[in-house]
């Protein structure tokens, strides 16, 4: 049947678009093409009727207090009424009896004048005032005395003449005032342990919700809350808005969600806490939902993709929802993703996603290593231009020439983008229209990499010849690092997966350049910056909290800016699931796209010769993926493929060369828009030792300070990485003696060797490690080749015994 409805052009009845073409043509006349479709569903009149009623209902009870608008809270607010009421014959004499105390006490500093007295001894004129105390004491006696007799005397009379209900009625107002005034405030000593548990119903009337924010010292004592829009149950859990009190900051309610939802009473799984932003926020209005049941832990949603006939990848790819069900799309063109986690987490699941959606668009080339070598991505091999299973040297050798294949192509790209018409591309970078025109070979090109450590990981020399030299997991580092750095802009984008997410692994310099991070759950908050980026544990955002029955649920952020996730916040999302089968026929129907359009190529069309790149290519790729990975000079001995840290790269923009001394961290935090804290644990993390507190202009009090000359030299990696001592040389203007002022002997995996050390030369000692190396201060004097009088015990400069990996300074070592 095909269905109408009615528009909105006063009844007129518009034929809906899927309608059969035969039925259309009769209602040709009606048709407008300008006029949207409404989607809907026919209805009864009764059925309209009930379903007005029933949405006046839910509209009404939606206006109740908070603990009256569910059952399940009406239920809490019930129970938690009978309760107070039966307990009241126990708590009402106890109350009245404090009632008695409180007010006795007050009649007697009343009638010994306690204030005045108090005031007048604190001023020292109490031998002055004490005649006119004693007088105003002596008179508020006699008030006293004729008042009791004459309420004596009048009960007496009342009782006498019409009596005891009179006296039974005063005496009951008397006892409830004295109730009053001995009732238990809140928070007043003598609270006691009871029996029962706090719910979240009960805590969503606004009144607890204020005491919630007090107990997780979100708000003072004396401040309160403002709802802006009042705890409301939308279905599946609580939602309000509210605003903090002026000064309160949103950003620092979400950095305590934890304690939020402790004092809420729930898991904090459970509860979202987002600043409303744009014309409707402000710095200090806050979103709350805290759903019903965990939200994580429903039956997972199958993706779109298993369905999908085709897909274009220039559209973001569905990846999954948040705990409110809105749906979150993932970006796959002009980014790189990063996914990480604990094992069986479901990386391998997430991976497989985007790849898929890029397998249902023929127009786009996919490049596929496996580094874990089983069956889950077997299916993209019908569609995959290069597919690697395993990480065995010869695969590892293969990803390389196939990596090196596109870096080529990178760099050729834009040689040739830039000689096209400003009309066809205009922006320097491909086009929708350049990547799908197969005459312009420049088709989009998705490099997925799961369990991407065990190939960056691979220590086997690059060049047999040269056993010492770059190894073939570094290669593959600084071959990704090229790519994802400069690829996005041709149309290449990296999706790589691995379960050791540890900067050992990921170095900076390629993290970096993944534009996009998904943190499954991790086993630590470090491990979750790993994936996510330095600073982000400080924001909040921390997958170590995600709970290990949560498969498939991680934090998603967006770094570079370039896509629509935002940088600040990272969304929850819990993933779509796509199983192997789906992947299969969904791969199936891409092979028969790609056939259709001309576009399988590669391993899929047994074309598995790779291409040989020219020596002049092969030189130009040489000197480009140089350039693009040099983050710092390489070290001497230092692990090849290590990039410099976030840091030290943005530092290295912002500190000039004739900075030199000592900078509040503050100030160079602000430099690169950071959190002071975070820099500080960033540049710990870096290797650049701590200056300790100064007082600096325009700082009352003394501030954490950093050395620019230190972090200049750690930098320019002069520290060394691997824990053996290297000097550096003494900072222009820092020193006005060129002269060796020390010796320092080291051992290395068991070799000794001398160093000479400048006067501000700075040492990096290890004491633990596999590169094992003790460092000792041999000689302070000016003379050079002093180690060999090395006094066989010396003391060790109160610098120096820091412990693994910390960095000795020896500037000033002489005075
Ligand atoms: N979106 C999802 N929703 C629910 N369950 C999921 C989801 N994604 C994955 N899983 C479940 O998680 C399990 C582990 O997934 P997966 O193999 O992707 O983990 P992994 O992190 O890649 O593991 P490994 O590190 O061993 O490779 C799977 O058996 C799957 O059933």
């Amino acid at each position: 049947m095909s269905l109408t409805m009615q528009g909105d052009r006063g009844g007129e009845l518009i034929p809906f678009p899927n309608a059969p073409v035969e039925e259309n043509a009769e209602n040709a006349g009606a048709v407008e093409a300008a006029v949207p479709a409404l989607d809907g569903e026919l209805i009864t009149e009764a059925e309209y009727q009930r379903s007005r009623v029933h949405r006046l209902a839910e509209s009404a009870v939606s206006r109740l207090p908070a603990q009256w608008q569910t059952p399940e809270s009406a239920r809490q607010a019930g129970v938690e009424l009978v309760n107070q009421a039966l307990l009241v014959p126990m708590r009402y004499p106890a109350a009245v009896g404090r009632g008695l105390a409180v007010s006795a006490r007050a009649w007697w500093a009343w009638v010994r004048v306690t204030d005045f007295y108090e005031a007048s001894k604190a001023a020292d004129r109490l031998a002055d005032k004490w005649q006119e105390i004693a007088v105003v004491r002596r008179r508020r006696g006699v008030i006293s005395l004729v008042a009791v007799s004459a309420v004596s005397l009048a009960s007496l009379v009342a009782e006498l003449t019409v009596g005891s209900l009179p006296l039974v009625v005063s005496a009951s107002v008397m006892s409830v005032v004295l109730a009053a005034a001995g009732r238990r405030r809140e928070g007043a000593g003598g609270r006691s342990t009871r029996l029962g548990s706090r719910s979240l119903a009960w805590l969503m009337n606004g009144d607890h919700l204020v005491v919630a924010f007090r107990d997780a010292k979100l708000i003072g004592r004396d401040e309160s809350l403002m709802l802006v829009k009042a705890p409301r149950h939308d279905g599946a859990g609580w939602a309000l808005t509210l605003d903090l009190p002026p000064s309160r900051k949103a950003s620092d309610v979400i950095g305590k969600r934890e304690a939020l939802a402790s004092a809420l009473a729930v898991d904090e799984v459970r509860l979202i806490v987002e600043r409303v932003r744009g014309d409707d926020g402000h710095a200090g209005r806050l979103a709350l939902w805290v759903g019903d049941a965990d939200p994580y832990a429903a039956d997972p949603i199958p993706s779109p993709l298993a369905s999908a006939p085709s897909w274009d990848l220039w559209q973001p790819v569905p990846f999954g929802t948040t705990a409110r069900g809105t749906t979150v799309n993932l970006p796959v063109v002009w980014t790189s993703l990063l996914i990480g986690a604990i094992p069986r987490q479901g990386k391998t699941f997430v991976a497989r996603l985007p790849l898929t959606a890029a397998a249902l668009d023929p127009h786009v080339r996919l490049i596929i290593a496996d580094g874990k070598g089983g069956k889950d991505f077997r299916p993209f091999e019908q569609v995959a231009h290069r597919f690697i299973r395993g990480s065995r040297e010869t695969d590892a050798r293969r990803l390389i020439r196939v990596l090196e294949e596109c870096a080529a192509d990178v760099a050729d790209r834009f040689d040739r983008l830039a000689e096209m018409d400003d009309e066809l591309c205009p922006e320097s970078k491909v086009t929708p229209e350049i990547t799908r025109d197969p005459t312009h070979r420049m088709p989009l090109t998705v490099i997925g990499i799961d369990e991407v450590q065990n190939f960056l990981g691979l220590d086997v020399p690059l060049d047999d010849d040269n056993p010492k030299g770059k190894k073939v997991g570094a290669r593959i580092c600084e071959l990704l690092t090229y790519i994802a750095k400069t690829g996005p802009a041709a149309g290449y984008s990296l999706i790589l997966a691995t379960q050791k997410p540890d900067a050992q692994v990921i170095p900076d310099g390629l993290r970096g350049q993944l534009g996009t991070r998904f943190a499954l759950k991790t086993m630590t908050w470090q491990a979750s910056e790993t994936i996510l980026g330095a600073g982000t544990y400080r924001a909040s955002m921390d997958a170590s909290k995600l709970l290990t029955s949560h498969k498939g649920v991680g934090l998603l952020l967006g770094a570079d800016g370039e896509t629509e996730l935002s940088a600040g916040e990272a969304v929850t999302v819990r993933t779509h699931l796509l199983h192997i089968t789906a992947i299969r026929a969904a791969c199936e129907r891409g092979r028969v796209l790609r056939e259709q359009a001309g576009t399988l190529t590669g391993d899929a069309s047994g074309e598995h010769d790779l291409a040989v790149l020219d020596p002049t290519a092969a030189a130009r790729l040489a000197t480009e993926v140089a350039t693009a990975t040099a983050g710092a000079p390489e070290l001497a001995g230092a692990e090849p493929g290590r990039e410099s840290p976030e840091v030290l790269t943005l530092l290295a923009k912002v500190i000039s060369e004739d900075e030199h001394g000592l900078v509040a961290r503050s100030e160079l935090a602000g430099r690169i828009g950071w959190e002071v804290k975070a820099f500080g644990e960033a540049l710990r993390a870096a290797g650049v030792p701590s200056a300790g507190k100064r007082r600096m202009p325009g700082h009352d009090n003394p501030v954490s300070v950093a050395d620019l000359d230190m972090i200049r030299a750690v930098i320019h990696g002069s520290l060394g990485r691997n824990g053996v001592g290297t000097a550096v040389p003494t900072p222009p203007g820092r020193s006005n003696s060129a002269a060796t002022t020390g010796t320092a002997l080291t051992w290395h995996d068991g070799e000794r060797s001398t160093v000479p050390i400048n006067r501000g030369s700075c040492l990096r000692t290890s004491r633990t490690g596999p590169s094992r190396a003790l460092l000792r201060l041999l000689s302070t004097s000016p003379k050079v080749g002093t180690a060999g009088r090395a006094d066989p015990k010396p003391p060790l400069h109160p610098w120096q015994a820091r412990g693994p990996n910390s960095a000795t300074c020896m500037s000033g070592v002489n005075g």
